[in-house]
């Protein structure tokens, strides 16, 4: 090698040892710049996901204040308190609250029951299956006509609302649950639909989700036009047809309390009493025909059976179709079939409140029941036959009589229970003046609000969903009863009305003889 090729050979080590060295010093300067970032990102990554997360629990604990502030309160106890008290207090407001149940379910389950099962419900029931339910019963909504749209950056991966996964399966848009709410038989659980969906789509599929629910019915109600609420009936003590009361022993003594007469049973189980005198007992009982409207009327007679035998109390039936309380005629003291025998029961009745009036003005504010001065009872079958079906004189002329009953009896012991299929205030212009109303199998929604008020429908009175297999099954509200509530009259079979004519008469009731009245003139007949 010559001294030109040593020399080259010297600069050009020389050239590569500098590169290297530069690379070395650059790649050094990467790698901390690298480090520098990853470590910013990570940061970042961080703190975004800690503001996401309280952001999260900013709604969560905004849209469910009760269970957050519960679940804070329960913190802050065990916290601050320790957990032996916590586990006394909880222990001792679970031992009242049994108490409280056994005692009177009713009230428990208006005050709290029902708050605490719909909580339940809705986060251990509704809020974990429901989608699953919806989506199973074809009540999703997956787009997979949509392209793949999904963007990943350094603070994670944003899809649309309506898109394929990146795993190429589709995305499914669930209904909301909004809300749950639970009475003793039914949850209406309120979801909000989706863009795509109408509620005919969950009629549909009403039979499906009750499957999938695992209870016999589920029934649509369309709130607003995007939210429905599911209703599930979880139980049905009115499913059995309920006996009436027993005709009691001839020889027994037996007091009857006719300000609660046994009527039948309510939707938790208990006996339904309706009041025979005092405040409430005028009594409107509106059902289609065959919804059962005989056995709420036969069936407090027969509880009050010993009363009608000893006399303190007078049926008198109104029976526009002559069929049904003909068939105990002899437990009427008083019977009128057409509009003019209905006039003359109805003026009998006007006669003695009169004389009641005079009797004892100035001396009780209510007359005592007693066999002189008995609990007058009027069964007023078909009332729309008498005030809307017939002439116009006789129509005023009952509605008129009615209502001076209805509104002056109370106090002085009289009575008036009218049954009617169509409780529109055109068949039944005296419709207000029955402070009780019980609202049977009706054929429209619209029946519910005219029989038990404004609200009751939307409150879970929904008679016209009743099935024409029970029949008795109706809805009361109003008159101390907060929520309306589905009870069951007891069933009065044929031989049972027979029973009670057959007591009744044999302890001596009477049947009046209505004086026949001309032109306002009396004639005894
Ligand atoms: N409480 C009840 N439990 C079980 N079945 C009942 C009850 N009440 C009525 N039914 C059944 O329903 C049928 C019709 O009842 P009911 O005659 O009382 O109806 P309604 O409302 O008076 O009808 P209509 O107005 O046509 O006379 C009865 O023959 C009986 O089979």
């Amino acid at each position: 090698m010559n001294t030109n090729g040593l020399g080259f050979l010297l600069v050009g080590g020389g050239v590569l040892g500098v590169v290297v060295w530069l690379l070395h010093k650059l790649g050094r300067a990467l790698a901390t710049i690298a480090e520098v970032l990853a470590a910013a990102a990570v940061v970042f990554i961080a703190l975004w996901s800690a503001v996401k997360l309280l952001a999260w629990l900013g709604k969560q604990v905004f849209t469910h204040w009760r269970t957050s502030l519960g679940v804070l309160a329960v913190v802050a106890w065990w916290q601050w308190l320790g957990w032996p008290s916590l586990a006394i207090t909880v222990g001792s407001v679970a031992v009242v609250l049994v108490v409280w149940r056994l005692l009177d379910v009713v009230s428990f389950d208006r005050c709290c029951g029902r708050f605490l099962r719909a909580w339940w419900l809705r986060w251990f029931t509704y809020a974990r299956k429901l989608p699953g339910w919806l989506h199973a019963c074809g009540l999703s909504i997956s787009d997979g006509t949509m392209p793949v749209e999904v963007t990943v950056n350094l603070v994670g991966r944003r899809r649309k609302a309506v898109s394929r996964t990146a795993g190429g399966g589709t995305a499914v848009q669930v209904p909301r649950v909004l809300g749950v709410k639970s009475g003793p038989s039914w949850d209406e659980v309120r979801v909000r639909l989706v863009p795509g969906q109408k509620p005919e789509d969950f009629d549909d599929a009403a039979r499906a989700l009750a499957v999938a629910r695992k209870v016999t019915r589920c029934q649509v109600r369309e709130l607003e036009p995007n939210v429905v609420s599911l209703d599930f009936q979880r139980r049905d003590l009115l499913k059995a047809p309920v006996d009436c009361a027993e005709l009691p022993d001839l020889a027994a003594v037996n007091p009857v309390d006719l300000r609660r007469v046994f009527t039948g049973r309510t939707e938790y189980g208990q006996n339904w009493r309706l009041p025979l005198t005092g405040p409430g007992a005028h009594m409107l009982v509106a059902g289609a025909t065959g919804a059962g409207k005989n056995s709420v009327m036969w069936s407090p007679l027969v509880s009050a059976a010993s009363a009608i035998r000893a006399g303190t109390v007078r049926v008198s039936g109104i029976d526009p179709k002559g069929m049904e309380l003909a068939y105990g005629r002899g437990i009427f003291a008083r019977y009128g079939v057409a509009g003019k025998e209905a006039i003359e029961v109805l003026d009998d009745l006007l006669d003695g409140l009169e004389s009641r009036k005079r009797e004892f003005a100035g001396r009780t504010r209510e007359v005592p029941i007693s066999t002189d001065y008995p609990l007058e009872v009027l069964e007023f079958d078909e009332i729309g036959a008498l005030t809307k079906y017939t002439d116009r004189k006789t129509r005023e002329a009952i509605v008129e009589r009615v209502a001076i009953l209805t509104t002056q009896g109370r106090a002085l012991g009289y009575t008036v229970r009218g049954y009617v299929q169509e409780p529109t205030k055109d068949t039944v212009p005296v419709r207000e003046l029955f402070p009780r109303r019980v609202c049977l199998r009706v054929t429209s929604k619209t029946h519910v609000g005219m029989v038990l008020g404004d609200g009751a429908y939307e409150r879970g009175a929904w008679a016209n969903r009743i099935e024409e297999s029970a029949a008795g099954v109706g809805y009361i509200w109003g008159e101390g009863i907060r929520e309306p509530l589905r009870v069951r009259a007891g069933w009065v079979p044929d031989e049972t009305v027979k029973a009670l004519e057959t007591y009744v008469t044999n302890g001596g009731a009477h049947v009046i003889d209505l004086p026949v009245r001309h032109g306002g003139e009396e004639v005894a007949a």
